[in-house]
């Protein structure tokens, strides 16, 4: 998980998306408040002018532009409040609302001439606002935030009444601090989240995973897999199957070889494990040091028992040899597989009675020879 130092995100996509969904409430939330928030400074605004000004011609010339981005920015926070909107979307009405206010905002200047400086400073909020404040990605930010503060110098230049080319400077070189300030600001912001982010997943992966395997861990097991995958099977009415793995004579590879091929055999049948399940919906669990627990859920006996089957082979074919010259240790495992179709639950059976049928399964397959599947069905 790299962060990339110019603009603080992940560099693999697939973990800036991670990343953006775990935030994507919060992101909401925040994207809604501020919106809300430009609609009453924008319209605020409006009444002071009215309150100071009186509703003369400058005034009024500037209602429709307000009047749009109070329009645009409500109706995007009203989006965010009632319905989940995405990452896309969001950015959407984060970018869309800026540069709507933006322009509004060159209007007014526009309108009022003769108020550079007040313009200046709103200016500078609204380089805030758009750095620090509006939930969007850094680049879409930089892009409006220098845009904008270009096109405002050009006005000052070229548009409105001439004014000392010191005051110039000064407003040129308050716009660089700003928004220098605002990237800056923003690119930590983005840093420090993903460097939190990043510590989570690490925090989460210690603790439920397996260090040598990166199967899950027995602790994640009794603590959510068990009850996630009964209820779900509950609810949708399936089969589930579980079945128990262990590796033959493995002590005799540890001590042939030494405990470091031992581990290395250990990763290997892991590994089989894994690439012969289906990813993201079967669990994978080490159960004690080279047994293994697979989770299968929509797996009836006959599916179940095939796939006990092409593991005991797949395993059988591999041979432990780390010198190509000795004749090596042939590496087997046996598997205890019980499955319960919860269709036709009677409430009897619970995933705990399943996984201690397949632990007695497993102790008959090593009783009647090693390398071999024992199965039964529940119900
Ligand atoms: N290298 C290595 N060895 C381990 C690990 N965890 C457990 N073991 C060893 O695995 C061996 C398991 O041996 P046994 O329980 O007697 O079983 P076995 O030799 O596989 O015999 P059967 O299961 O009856 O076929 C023990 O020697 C443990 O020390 C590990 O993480 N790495």
């Amino acid at each position: 998980m790299h962060i990339h130092y110019l603009t603080g995100e992940f560099a693999r996509s697939a973990s800036e998306t991670a990343f953006l969904s775990s935030q994507i409430d919060r992101t909401r939330a925040m994207l809604g408040f501020t919106l809300v928030f430009c609609v009453a400074f924008f319209l605020s605004f409006f009444v002071t002018d009215i309150a100071v000004l009186g509703l003369d011609a400058a005034v009024r010339d500037t209602l429709p532009a307000r009047l749009l981005v109070a329009a645009v920015a409500g109706t995007w926070a009203w989006l965010a409040y009632r319905r989940p909107l995405s990452i896309r979307a969001m950015r959407l009405a984060a970018s869309l609302s800026e540069g709507i206010a933006l322009c509004c905002f060159m209007v007014v200047a526009l309108a009022r001439p003769h108020e550079v400086h007040w313009h200046a400073m709103s200016m500078l909020i609204m380089l805030v606002v758009i750095y620090l404040y509006i939930p969007n990605r850094l680049v879409y930010s930089t892009a409006l935030g220098t845009g904008a503060s270009l096109v405002f110098l050009a006005l000052v230049a070229f548009v409105l009444p001439p004014r000392p080319v010191s005051d110039l400077v000064t407003m040129g070189m308050l716009l660089v601090l700003i928004n220098t300030f605002g990237i800056l600001a923003a690119r930590r912001y983005n840093w420090v989240a993903r460097e939190q982010f990043r510590l989570q997943v690490t925090l989460k992966q210690l603790a439920q995973r397996d260090q040598l395997t990166c199967c899950y861990n027995r602790h994640y097991l009794h603590d959510h897999l068990l009850e996630h995958e009964l209820q779900s099977a509950r609810q949708r009415q399936h089969p589930v199957s579980v079945i128990l793995c262990d590796i033959d004579h493995f002590k005799r590879i540890n001590d042939t070889f030494g405990h470091h091929e031992g581990d290395a055999v250990i990763r290997t049948f892991a590994g089989l494990l894994h690439k012969m399940v289906r990813s993201g919906v079967d669990a994978v669990v080490r159960y004690g040091g080279e047994e293994f627990l697979l989770v299968l859920p929509g797996i009836d006996l006959a599916q179940g028992t095939s796939l006990a089957e092409s593991l005991r082979a797949a395993f059988a074919a591999n041979r432990v040899a780390p010198d190509a010259d000795g004749p090596g240790l042939q590496t087997t495992a046996s598997f205890g597989l019980a499955t319960y179709d919860f269709a036709r639950d009677d409430g009897r059976v619970t995933l705990p009675d399943l996984i201690l049928a397949a632990d007695k399964l497993l102790y008959a397959a090593k009783h009647n020879g090693r390398n071999r599947v024992e199965a039964i069905a529940m119900n």
